[in-house]
């Protein structure tokens, strides 16, 4: 069913199109202002129209033809006083019947009273009378559609007129009360006219405001669009012109540049004009970046590639041309830094170049490396030795290993030894009996309360004056078991000093050196731990040995911390002796001390008892004195591997032995 504006369901595309395309107005008569309602089945195509207008009769005819309607009546609501109904015409034209209400005394093809129903096609309209307005008012009603058409009854916010014809107010009122108003509320009324413009207002309104919508989404889009554009702008690099360049303010230069090597390569750049030297070698004065303006007396900007080589020639040698962006130059704070940097490495690389060297030169000449040479030609004897009781620690390269330069940190209670690069352990020789395949010993466990003078092992090790080494003073802490061991090799050595005591006085004077080096083995543990604070916890008398001793070391001999770059400022001995190596920077260097081949600690923990009696050492007996003899005891030495992964790898104030 469509009403004009108002259009029922189900309705095709096409007159769903049309009724769009046709405003409300199409069916309104402005001199007027009425309202006429064409109403059609749109299954087979009957329609009806509601109070036409004799000025839109032509009108409405043209668009029931459009529509391809059929035309079955055309229906009043009343005689009209305003305007001349149309169904006379629209009878002629379409062949309608005219319809109204028998009250109204009016000609018409078909008269109407209360109750009466006219159908076209599947919809009825019911025929209400409501008189008030004039005596023939009809108020017709579809209700399957909920449409209800009340003609000059109820109008828009008011009612018609009852001042003149046949009007009665009071029928008026109690018609619209009684038979309007009880209709559902869900009914829509369509009124005859539309005196204040109301609907086209609304509608105009809808289409105001829809505009107003589409405006300020186009004019978001425009904004849009705006902002897309500047970013694209903005985006798009300037075109490297030299003027462009320039006038950016970044400084150029020009070069003269006489290539001889040839070996130089440009390029080009997509977006930007011009050749651009993409390598070169160095001593010919180009540099990657720089563009060349001019080969061999001609310019070569905009010229092709072809043509620059042609310039150029086989060779590659020519005389250029060439324009230079200047470099941002390093401050000169920065670049003092760095050279201080520099300096601090070059300091701390040479100290470590020269240990490695002093103490590769030690090994050398130490019999247990002689030995060890031995060995390797004659497994035998090595196995003899092997089998010999050892009592003293010493550190060397394994057997089947040529020899290496061992280095000694100290961190702490820990200490350790790096040959070749890698960690090996010190330890005490109750650990000797327990053999294991070789490797590299890991770790080195230093406690409290028991105390191994490394100076001494070393000494023995390499057979020389302690004064040639640089480590010199370490208090090594070993198990209770070493300690209890050290104990009763030396009470058993002082047996075989009183039984053995020599007679000739150079005998004596060896011996009395021996027993020194013993005296020294206990008290040099004092020097170490003088550095490492222990000594507060010692009592007076070793203080006192532990001064004495200091008093006789050898004056090569320095100090931990005289190589303890961190602790610079601290005491250095007085013996120190190498005057001809350069003061090192105050700083400390944690990157020195990893080229210097990763300086590895295994940090000390509960289970550090336990992880030091795991079985994974071999010993390697190197003992030239086939009769034993105490830990200190010359010749001795007994080489410590582990096959044990390093447990901690840490890097931070260690201390150089
Ligand atoms: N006030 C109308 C004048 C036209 C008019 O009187 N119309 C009648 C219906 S046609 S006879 C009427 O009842 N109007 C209702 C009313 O409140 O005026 C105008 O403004 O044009």
């Amino acid at each position: 069913m469509d009403t004009g504006s108002v259009v029922s369901e189900p309705i095709s595309a096409h007159h769903r199109a049309f009724a769009k395309q046709k405003s409300a107005s199409m069916l309104f008569d402005g001199e007027s202002s009425t309202y006429s309602y064409l109403l059609a089945d749109l299954k087979n195509g009957q329609a009806v129209i509601i109070d036409p207008v004799l000025e839109q009769a032509k009108r409405d005819a043209q668009l029931v033809k459009d529509l391809g309607f059929e035309l079955k009546y055309a229906i009043n609501t009343h005689m009209h006083a305003d305007h001349i109904t149309g169904s006379g015409w629209l009878r002629k034209l379409t062949g309608c019947q005219s319809v109204i209400a028998a009250a109204s005394g009016a000609k018409a093809d078909r008269h109407l009273k209360e109750g009466d129903r006219i159908d076209f096609g599947t919809h009825v309209i019911d025929a209400l009378a409501t008189p008030g307005h004039t005596n023939g008012c009809m108020t017709y009603v579809i209700k399957d559609q909920g449409c209800v058409f009340t003609g000059d009854t109820l109008l828009i916010r008011g009612c018609g007129r009852t001042d003149f014809q046949e009007g009665c107010p009071r029928n008026l009122y109690e018609n619209v009360h009684s038979k309007i108003f009880t209709l559902p509320e869900n009914f829509r009324i369509y009124p005859a006219h539309d005196y204040n413009n109301i609907d086209i207002r609304i509608r105009q309104a809808e289409l105001e405001y829809a505009l107003g919508r589409e405006e300020l989404q186009m004019l978001s889009i425009v904004e849009e669009a705006r902002a897309l554009q500047a970013r694209l702008e903005k985006s798009k690099p300037e075109a490297q012109t030299l003027y462009n360049i320039i006038s950016s303010g970044v400084s150029l230069s020009l070069h003269a540049v006489h290539a001889t090597s040839g070996r130089w390569a440009v390029q080009q750049r997509t977006d930007q004009p011009g050749f651009y030297v993409e390598w070169a070698l160095e001593g010919d004065g180009l540099y990657k970046g720089d563009r060349i303006l001019e080969i061999n007396g001609r310019l070569v900007t905009g010229k092709s590639k072809e043509e620059l080589q042609k310039q150029v020639g086989n060779s590659g040698k020519c005389q250029m041309v060439v324009l230079r962006k200047k470099s941002v130059p390093i401050p000169q704070k920065q670049l003092d830094q760095e050279k201080e940097n520099n300096m601090r490495l070059q300091h701390r690389i040479s100290y470590l170049e020269e240990q490695v060297r002093e103490l590769q030169t030690v090994k050398e000449h130490h019999p247990s490396h002689q030995q060890q040479q031995q060995q390797q030609q004659n497994p035998q004897q090595t196995s003899s030795n092997q089998s010999q009781h050892v009592t003293s620690i010493s550190i060397s390269s394994p057997p089947s290993t040529p020899p290496e330069k061992p280095l000694i940190f100290q961190r702490g209670n820990y200490i350790t030894t790096l040959v070749g690069g890698k960690p090996i352990e010190l330890m005490g020789d109750d650990m000797a009996s327990t053999q294991t395949p070789p490797g590299h010993v890991t770790k080195t466990l230093i406690k409290e309360n028991t105390h191994i003078d490394l100076r001494d092992r070393l000494s023995h090790m390499y057979s020389m004056p302690s004064k040639s080494l640089s480590a010199s003073k370490i208090s090594i802490n070993s198990d209770s078991a070493y300690m209890q061991h050290h104990r009763r090799e030396k009470e058993r050595h002082r047996d075989r000093q009183h039984r053995e005591r020599p007679r000739d006085p150079l005998q004596q004077q060896q011996q009395l050196h021996r027993d020194h080096l013993m005296s020294t083995h206990a008290r040099s543990v004092e020097h170490l731990n003088h550095y490492n604070g222990l000594d507060r916890r010692r009592d007076t008398p070793r203080q006192s040995e532990s001064n004495t001793l200091r008093a006789r070391l050898p004056s090569d001999m320095r100090s931990v911390k005289s190589l303890d770059f961190d602790s610079e400022n601290e005491s250095k001995p007085a013996t120190e002796t190498r005057t001809t190596r350069p003061t090192p920077p105050k700083k400390p260097l944690r990157l020195s001390l990893q080229r210097a081949q990763s300086l590895q600690t295994v940090e000390l923990h509960p289970c550090a008892d336990i992880e030091r009696k795991r079985p994974m050492k071999r010993v390697h007996h190197n003992n030239n004195n086939k009769g034993g003899g105490s830990p200190t005891g010359e010749g001795q030495t007994m080489l410590i591997e582990n096959c044990s992964p390093m447990h901690t790898a840490s890097l931070g104030r260690h201390k150089l032995i």
